[in-house]
């Protein structure tokens, strides 16, 4: 059932597929540029089987939407929202930290929030009120004041309830590739945004990489995945019960065990031949074990090693001894380490977050926090005697360069 992977063709396989779609996301966009809002209720209609009549979420329309769900339901959101935003608080940076690091030069950082965010919460194969919580949460915490959610029509109440609960200012029904553009390049209803961040499928995660030149996005945040380190001493059904819950996302979704043990990779390639059978969403992970299968490893540092290169969104280590393990990782989404983490955890309710870079992304980009929402001026104050006790350097540099105006400006002051 899992067949052997190699690790060096891992990340241009799943950049292949984003890759696939861009044509027709270009599509997308240039009607979305040239049509605004016209163009956001063709493609309701189109991918959405939804006619609208509005695309924004009224307040009324907020306030129904907690009637519409479980009570249960609500109170979870609550209490997840609560525990993510606790998490997050601990990244929020001081607004301006100054120090004096010579007689006379005081240098700083002063940290300020984007002014507006865009925040995209999938909802095709699935609906994701957790995603509203994980995308809203950390820009409201870092002080982000307008807020823009689009989620495909004709969205569903517990993502309304989930993103009035984290705070989101406005809520679109938007989807898609569509939803990217307009929060890029605005319409009639909707504003552009600074930023664009949060997962979707390859149409989405195309979307964003096509329109960095008109908004930032936070990074390539397509398909679910999971690597998972494991010895001979891991869990089978634990592992394998991992593997579907990832492989249920998306039929692009993939998962790979990275093992030092074969007797443990046919034990879980058994389990989960026998567990998607009876799996309520087994024809998507049936799809999803295709782009899936097992990398034997020769030892836990080849582990790693092979982990590294695939650089996966979740990385679960199932180790009898862990920590060494963590300690050598370099390239990871988010690390869940030991028997009883399983990665859903950090999906809905550990205080983490769960948007996380994809396709070999983890390599070069942080999961989502607080600082994605910010940026940062670094300041200086320097006296008279930080300018005399630098000032030749400055002086002798500028006119190495044979730029004399730099040179006369410090100068001018030391007469
Ligand atoms: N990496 C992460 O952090 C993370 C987190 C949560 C979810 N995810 C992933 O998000 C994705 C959610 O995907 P989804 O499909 O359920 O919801 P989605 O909202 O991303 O996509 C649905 C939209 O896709 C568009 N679409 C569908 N078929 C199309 C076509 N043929 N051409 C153009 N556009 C089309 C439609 O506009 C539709 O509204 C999954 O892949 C899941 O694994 C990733
Ligand atoms: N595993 C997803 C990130 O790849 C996040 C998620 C949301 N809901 C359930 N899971
Ligand atoms: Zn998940």
């Amino acid at each position: 059932m899992l067949k052997r992977l190699d690790a060096d063709s891992w990340v241009p396989g799943r950049r292949a597929s984003l890759e696939d779609v861009y044509p027709a996301v270009n599509d997308i966009i240039e009607n979305v540029k040239a049509n605004g809002d016209a163009a956001l209720f063709e493609y309701a209609k189109k991918f959405d089987r939804c006619e609208l009549d509005s695309l924004l979420v009224t307040e009324d329309e907020r306030e129904d939407a907690y009637e519409d769900v479980d009570p249960k339901i609500v109170e979870y959101l609550i209490e997840a929202e609560s525990r993510i935003t606790e998490f997050h608080e601990y990244q929020k940076k001081e607004d301006l930290w100054l120090r004096q690091l010579h007689p006379g030069i005081t240098l700083g950082i002063k940290t300020t929030p984007l002014n507006r965010a865009g925040c995209y919460i999938p909802g095709g194969r699935a609906s994701y009120p957790s995603t509203a919580i994980m995308t809203v949460v950390p820009a409201r915490v870092a002080g982000v004041e307008s807020i823009c959610a689009c989620t495909p029509p004709p969205a569903n109440s517990m993502t309304i309830a989930a993103l009035d609960i984290a705070g989101a200012t406005e809520i679109v029904r938007a989807g898609g590739a569509q939803a990217v553009a307009a929060m890029a390049l605005g319409t009639e209803s909707i504003e552009p945004v600074q930023k664009i961040v949060g997962p979707g499928n390859v149409y989405v995660t195309a979307a964003k990489i096509l329109l960095r030149g008109n908004a930032e996005i936070d990074f390539p945040a397509g398909p679910s995945e999971i690597c998972i380190i494991a010895d001979e001493s891991a869990n089978p059904s634990f592992i394998a019960a991992d593997i579907l819950a990832q492989a249920e996302h998306d039929p692009n979704a993939a998962c790979v065990l990275v093992t030092t043990s074969e007797s443990l990779a046919d034990k879980v390639s058994a389990d989960v031949k026998m567990m998607a059978k009876s799996a309520p969403r087994a024809e998507i992970i049936e799809k999803a074990l295709t782009n899936s299968g097992y990398i034997p490893a020769a030892d836990l540092k080849d582990a790693v090693s092979i982990s590294d290169r695939i650089a996966p969104e979740h990385l679960s280590i199932q180790v009898s001894d862990p920590l060494p393990v963590l300690s050598a990782v370099r390239n990871a989404g988010s690390i869940f380490v030991g028997p009883y983490t399983p990665v859903a955890c950090g999906d809905y309710a550990s205080g983490t977050n769960h948007v996380l870079p994809t396709a070999g992304y983890a390599s070069v980009y942080s999961g989502l926090n607080v600082s994605h929402f910010c940026k940062t001026s670094t300041v200086q104050i320097i006296e008279q005697e930080g300018l005399e006790e630098i000032g030749d350097i400055v002086e002798a540099l500028a006119e190495a360069e044979g730029l004399f105006a730099h040179s006369e400006s410090v100068k001018i002051r030391r007469k």
